[in-house]
């Protein structure tokens, strides 16, 4: 399968594939957080939804379970199955050449590698934000940050950085973390954000101040 991130893609985020038919109805893929799995490669092999599948196999260190022993290695043998057409890796991997090998694997396989950079603490200045996704997108076809919002000054921080590489050509993805930043959740397309995770079941929120994904849907389908 293929998952290209030409118009704004929604990640149904889950750590259980079987919730894919449930949300087939409203997003274009399934975010499949292998961290939180118990054996994400099983899952895989019996995965047959239709949707395409983004695997992520989160770091402890960046908010995720996976301990770094063999999280990599994980997350490129996953690249073996065809529903996996986009990866996540943290940029700090990408940085330390702790990634160099899944990312080879995945270019050789033409799955779409999105960068990722989190702050479960706060949001940094604007033009850190910007440097970050500037420097994540030397390494990916999508350069992801998700920051904790502390004040609506910090959600119009990384509404106007996600503005600005936008409007360079760049291809990003943001989002806001915690109850001040939801709505960015929904907005930040507007302003050109590539990708939305929602689960389809809230009481499964990968994230805080995430939204379900039937409300993800209308509001990101209202504001477009
Ligand atoms: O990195 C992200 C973004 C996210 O943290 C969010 O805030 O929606 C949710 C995660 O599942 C995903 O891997």
């Amino acid at each position: 399968m293929t998952l290209n991130f030409d118009s704004f893609v929604l990640a149904a985020a889950t750590a259980d594939l079987a919730d894919e038919p449930a949300a087939r109805e409203h997003a274009n893929a399934i975010e499949f957080r292998m961290d939180f799995a118990d054996e994400p490669l099983v899952a895989l092999e019996a995965y047959d939804g239709e949707l395409p599948i983004l695997a992520t196999n989160r770091a402890e260190w960046e908010g995720g379970e996976a301990s770094d022993e063999v999280r990599l290695e994980m997350l490129a043998e996953a690249l073996a199955f065809d529903a996996v057409a986009a990866i996540d890796v943290e940029l700090a991997s990408i940085h330390e050449g702790a990634a160099d090998a899944v990312l080879e694997t995945a270019r050789d396989r033409d799955v779409s590698i999105v960068a990722s950079a989190h702050d479960f603490e706060g949001t940094p200045p604007r033009n850190e934000m910007v440097k970050t996704l500037t420097e994540a997108g030397k390494y990916a076809d999508v350069a992801k940050v998700a920051v904790t919002a502390e004040s609506t000054a910090d959600t119009l921080a990384l509404l106007s950085a996600t503005e600005q590489l936008t409007a360079h050509g760049d291809a990003v993805a943001t989002m806001a973390m915690g109850e001040v930043g939801s709505h960015t959740r929904a907005v930040a397309p507007v302003y050109g954000s590539k990708i939305g995770y929602a689960p389809v079941d809230p009481a499964e929120a990968t994230a805080p101040g995430q939204y379900d994904l039937e409300t993800l849907a209308g509001l990101v389908a209202r504001l477009e």
